[in-house]
């Protein structure tokens, strides 16, 4: 029978920053070996939760019991101290140092003995073994895949004996075999009796993997069911507090001119690997181009190219015009200038200056526009005005221009790159990971935006790790691998097997002339 105690219990806590109440008198109980679900709208105070947890944040009032006994978490080594580990958004892992080290980092401080490196490897080893955790300790971290690199935060949990496992958005930057495998890991951690608090925005890995949900809004938690006696739909609403429409509502694609006409594109990286290798296709007024792939075949440095943000050579024409592809009218301002709006994947480095205020962001890039200016200085209070209108009418939460970016949460810092692009109706519209961390009500929001400038004759070139992204905006689909386009697809003639034979490097018809097959039918 389960023990009737409560792994991890939260009662009455609450905190604020600033005006902001992020968490307003929270409690909840989790029991042992089971997987917890946390839920909630962009801003509704879960990572704040979490951080007070793992001794991030000191809650303003409240207590947390672990198995029952009362528990001070001034900071993040007593968390470890109590057996909570946390794998976050943004992983924490040095860059230069290999597995091993960034596992063994810090464990030392913990009150474990200072263990020699032979025997760290190899109860790492075992770890990994154990839970189908294989990476190789020797290997720098810069050059392991995202999905590899969250290996190395779970596993630094475990090396820590971590009982309590909080992932905060996990699978946000994982291919979907990269997801399956971390459910996989998950479900022998629960085996194992270990417990484990999962915030994620999709209802699917809700339903597939949880055993409670609890759900959060505007700081509170307002409800905590069964996953067995939910079903998407409801938990919708009780986010929302309205129903949602969890897919996306569209007419057939009226495809006009060529908006778009890429040729031959090559790049090659500073270590002179080539990333493009002669991408080719078009785009036309009217259309989602959807570009599938697993991160890292090209996508993200095409959107660059595409975007001003990365040299190239090969051909770009934007209404039957070449368009520079170095030099100094290779800028994401020039690009915008002639009606390229661009989203990028990397919000927080390449979409937005983090220490700046949401006004200055929600003009970054368009700051010469002549209704910012008065005179030769910038009008202020016209821009900051105008980033109220935006920050409303896309919901971001709070509303306020003069706070800095960095103190949004992560979707609503996503919804401030949105609005600066989508709002000015640009011609192409080059988006990157929409709705990477966004909330279900914003993710419907913004679909609608997206359909509603195709509807408006606009061409937009969508890329995504969400193959249901994909599939439910994209009138054809484009695949990428290994910095080629694999082939394109009507969105209505294909379906996951074929995009993922593709994603693999596969084309189901013998395609070989990848340049010929990008071009529209
Ligand atoms: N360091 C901070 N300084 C000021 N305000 C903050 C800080 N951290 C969070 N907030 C605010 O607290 C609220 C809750 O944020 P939190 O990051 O916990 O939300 P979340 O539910 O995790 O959102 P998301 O789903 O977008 O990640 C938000 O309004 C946010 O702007």
């Amino acid at each position: 029978m389960t023990d009737p105690v409560p792994a991890i219990e939260l009662k009455g806590i609450s905190k604020a920053f600033g005006p902001v109440q992020a968490n307003k008198d929270i409690s909840i109980r989790v029991m042992p070996g089971t997987i917890h679900g946390i839920i909630g709208e962009n801003g509704a105070g879960k990572s704040t939760l979490m951080s007070i947890l793992y001794g991030f944040y000191k809650a303003d009032a409240g207590e947390v019991f672990i198995s029952g006994k009362k528990t001070e978490i001034p900071d993040s080594q007593a968390a470890i101290s109590a057996g909570i580990g946390m794998v976050f958004q943004h992983f924490k892992l040095v860059q230069n140092f290999t597995v091993l080290e960034n596992v063994i980092l810090g464990a030392e401080d913990g009150g474990l003995l200072r263990p020699s490196l032979a025997k760290a490897r190899g109860t790492l080893k075992k770890l990994a073994e154990e839970y189908e955790l294989s990476v190789d300790p020797d290997a720098l971290v810069e050059n392991l895949s995202v999905g590899h690199q969250q290996r190395v935060e779970i596993l630094k949990a475990l090396y820590r004996q971590a009982d309590i496992l909080i992932l905060d958005e996990p699978t946000g930057v994982l291919t979907p075999a990269e997801a399956d495998h971390l459910f996989r890991i998950l479900d022998n951690l629960r085996a194992e009796g270990k417990t484990i608090i999962l915030i994620t925005h999709k209802l699917r890995e809700i339903m597939e993997i949880t055993d409670t949900v609890s759900v959060m809004r505007r700081g509170k938690m307002t409800a905590t069911v069964k996953t067995s006696e939910t079903s998407p739909e409801d938990l919708a609403e009780l986010m929302v507090g309205r129903k949602v429409l969890l897919r996306v509502d569209k007419t057939p694609a009226k495809p006009g001119a060529k908006l778009l006409e890429v040729t031959d594109l090559h790049l090659w990286d500073e270590n002179g690997v080539e990333r493009l290798k002669g991408v080719s296709l078009d785009l036309r007024a009217g259309e989602v181009l959807g570009l599938a792939g697993v991160s890292g075949n090209g996508q993200s440095e095409l959107l660059e190219v595409l975007g001003g943000y990365a040299t190239a050579t090969g051909s770009v024409r934007v209404n039957g015009k070449e368009i520079a592809l170095s030099g100094r009218d290779c800028t994401g301002q020039a690009r915008r200038a002639i009606g390229i709006g661009h989203v990028p994947e990397d919000r927080q480095h390449e979409g937005l200056i983090l220490p700046y205020t949401a006004w200055e962001n929600a003009c970054f890039g368009y700051h010469r526009d002549p209704s910012y200016q008065s005179g030769i200085l910038m009008n202020n209070a016209a821009i900051r005005e105008d980033a109220k209108g935006k920050m409303e009418r896309f919901d971001v939460r709070p509303p306020n221009p003069n706070l800095a970016a960095r103190n949004f949460s992560g979707g609503n810092q996503q919804k401030i790159v949105l609005a600066r692009e989508i709002e000015r109706n640009p011609d192409i519209l080059l988006i990157g990971q929409p709705t990477r961390g966004v909330d279900i009500g914003a993710i419907e929001f913004i679909h609608q935006q997206i359909i509603r400038l195709r509807d408006e004759g606009k061409a937009i070139l969508l890329v995504s790790v969400e193959l249901d992204e994909i599939f439910s905006l994209s009138d054809r689909i484009a695949v990428m691998f290994d910095g080629q386009i694999m082939g394109v697809r009507d969105a209505a003639k294909t379906d996951q097997r074929e995009l993922g034979l593709m994603m693999a490097g596969i084309t189901g018809d013998g395609t070989t002339d990848a340049a010929k097959a990008a071009q529209h039918g």
